[in-house]
């Protein structure tokens, strides 16, 4: 019940189709019935005697006006209900994917990709086949079976008593199948699970593997989920068609206790032909039941697991706030931020507190771990703090509309993702309206006129798989141009540690400075002479700041600041021999 309420739920504006399919299913249920009624019921005519070619004509004519309307009444199931379940599982699979645009992120690495993508993938498939196909054959098979047994009703209420009583049983003896059954199914998915975050890992880090000669080792480890895959299958398939046969056993032993039933009674003594058509009609009554509703049901529980997955993650918290009334001012100001990755990790940053006032530059420096990059995230609001608060314009940024948050700051990541899709498409996500003259302004100032000129359709060359075509120092250079084009007041910058040549370090340095100009600008910094101008230099160790002030004076203090600066400046005459 709770799936189909699932799949009403998501309905929305198909509900009226659906509901027509299903009575399109109910109509096509009552006309599979009535072949074998007709059939019965032409056998009782035959049993009473001197039936003519012409007092039979009338059970074939049901047979062929039958299957007319079992056709039309197929055509319109499918046209219409299923058409609305398609849409539903389409509503569902949207859902999703808009709740991962406003869980908060640390929600999102929790869940995994292969998590995220097997909810969109193979579960929304269970769910497409539950409203469509198996739902339906569930309604017609019960229908055509209800309408059998009815019938034999009719003909001889023992044999329907008797086979009520052992489905009841079979009811009562089939509970703990369905536990094992379900036992098997969840195993299953988390198998499926696994074997997805297997494939994408292999796929992501090939050149991980082959530069450290483990292609071999790590093909071992995606060997042995498949084979892990296998094993649960070889294992369990026995199991379920064994447990759908038992099913099928405890649906149809009624006949034979009822067949037991009649001969002790003396039933089939006294009224031999209505005994015979009476489990003719109970025999045809179960072969219904076990094709659609015994065999269906293993997708219903597929469908029903699905389920529970999804609302699993649709009751993850969203990011919450609704307040606009941001300060013009739009200072940023960390008040004693805590925060700790997981419930029971260490914590990452401590009473973190800094103003960053409109328009000026603030570095975060420090060693690797002390939390610089925790506290952009911070700022772009990817979690919230533990403690403490960190206002914008006098906001508190957990009480603020996300949507209008975003659109207050622009983040700058070290891992700039591209998109398989033109240069020109991965520039315009800054702002997807922006015309040519504001797009090849930004170009310009991102230093990516070369980059264009390169390529051999210009702006519209398609990048590769994960933008892999272009090289760290143009993708950043892609990610400023976006955030260029974005021009949101406040710039969040994780600056690329990864060393480069001169001539890239001055382009990025350049276009950093173009996004620089009149916005507040939190960085973090890795190369200090970046930073040498900046308004304020916040240096980080083990999640505090423990110094603060601008770079002469940070260098007069002497402390940690003035030990990166020393290191950085031997570094930068280092050579190899
Ligand atoms: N997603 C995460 N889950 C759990 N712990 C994390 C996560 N990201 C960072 N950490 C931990 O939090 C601490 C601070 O990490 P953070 O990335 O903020 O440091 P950082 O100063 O930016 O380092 P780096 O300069 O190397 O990027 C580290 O101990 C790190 O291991």
């Amino acid at each position: 019940m709770k799936l189909l309420s699932f799949i009403w739920a998501h309905l929305g504006a198909a509900r009226g189709k659906f509901v027509l399919g299903l009575i399109a299913t109910l109509v096509e249920g009552l006309a599979a019935a009535v072949p074998a009624a007709a059939v019965g019921l032409g056998l009782v005519r035959l049993a009473e005697g001197g039936a003519t070619p012409s007092d039979l004509m009338p059970y074939a004519g049901a047979i062929v006006a039958a299957f007319v309307v079992r056709t039309l009444a197929l055509r319109v199931a499918w046209s219409a209900g299923f058409r609305a379940g398609n849409e539903a599982t389409e509503t569902v699979r949207r859902r999703l994917v808009q709740h991962m645009r406003v869980v908060p992120l640390g929600a999102l690495v929790r869940w995994t990709p292969a998590r995220l993508a097997t909810l969109v993938g193979e579960d929304s498939r269970w769910i497409n086949e539950c409203s469509t196909f198996t739902l339906h054959r569930i309604i017609a098979g019960s229908v055509t079976g209800l309408v059998l047994f009815a019938l034999a009703a009719l003909f001889s209420p023992l044999v329907v008593a008797v086979m009520i009583v052992a489905l009841l049983v079979a009811l009562v003896v089939h509970q703990p199948i369905v536990r094992v059954v379900a036992r098997v199914l969840a195993t299953r998915s988390r198998f499926i699970v696994d074997l997805n975050h297997r494939i994408g890992e292999y796929g992501e880090g090939i050149a991980v593997f082959r530069m450290f000669l483990r292609k071999g080792e790590a093909l071992a480890q995606f060997q042995e989920v498949v084979e892990g895959a296998y094993q649960l299958m070889r294992r369990n398939t026995p199991r379920l068609i064994a447990m759908q046969e038992t099913n099928s056993f405890l649906l149809s032993v009624g006949v034979p206790l009822a067949l037991v039933a009649v001969a002790v009674s003396g039933a089939a003594t006294a009224a031999p032909a209505e005994t015979m058509v009476a489990l003719f009609f109970a025999i045809a009554a179960q072969t219904a039941w076990t094709s659609a509703v015994i065999k269906q049901a293993l997708i219903f529980r597929l469908g029903e697991q699905a389920r529970c997955g999804m609302e699993a993650f649709f009751a993850e918290p969203v990011l919450t706030g609704s307040r606009r009334d941001f300060a013009p001012s739009l200072d940023v100001i960390a008040d004693r931020v805590s925060f700790a990755y997981g419930k029971d990790g260490r914590t990452a940053v401590e009473e973190v507190s800094f103003t960053a006032e409109r328009g000026t530059v603030t570095a975060i420096v420090g060693p690797s771990g002390a939390g610089k990059s925790t506290v952009l995230a911070l700022l772009a609001r990817f979690y919230d703090p533990a403690s403490g608060a960190i206002r914008i314009g006098g906001l508190d940024i957990a009480e603020a509309d996300p949507a209008r948050l975003q659109a207050l700051i622009s983040v700058v990541d070290q891992n700039v993702h591209l998109f398989r899709d033109t240069l020109r498409a991965n520039i315009l996500l800054g702002d997807p309206g922006a015309d040519d003259a504001r797009l090849n302004a930004v170009v310009t100032a991102a230093r990516l006129d070369e980059l264009v000129a390169a390529l051999p359709n210009g702006l519209d060359t398609r990048l590769g798989d994960g933008g892999r075509t272009l090289s760290g120092g143009e993708r950043q250079r892609v990610a400023v141009a976006r955030a260029l084009l974005k021009n949101a007041p406040i710039v969040v910058l994780d600056e690329a540690t990864s060393a480069m040549d001169p001539l890239s370090e001055k382009a990025i340095q350049d276009a950093v400075a173009a996004l620089e100009s009149g916005r507040t600008v939190i960085v973090v910094a890795h190369r200090l002479h970046t930073i040498a101008g900046a308004d304020q230099i916040l240096a980080m160790d083990r999640g505090r700041i423990i110094e603060r002030g601008r770079h002469d004076q940070l260098l007069a203090l002497g402390g940690t600041y003035a030990g990166l600066w020393t290191a950085q400046q031997r570094a930068s005459g280092w050579r190899l021999r």
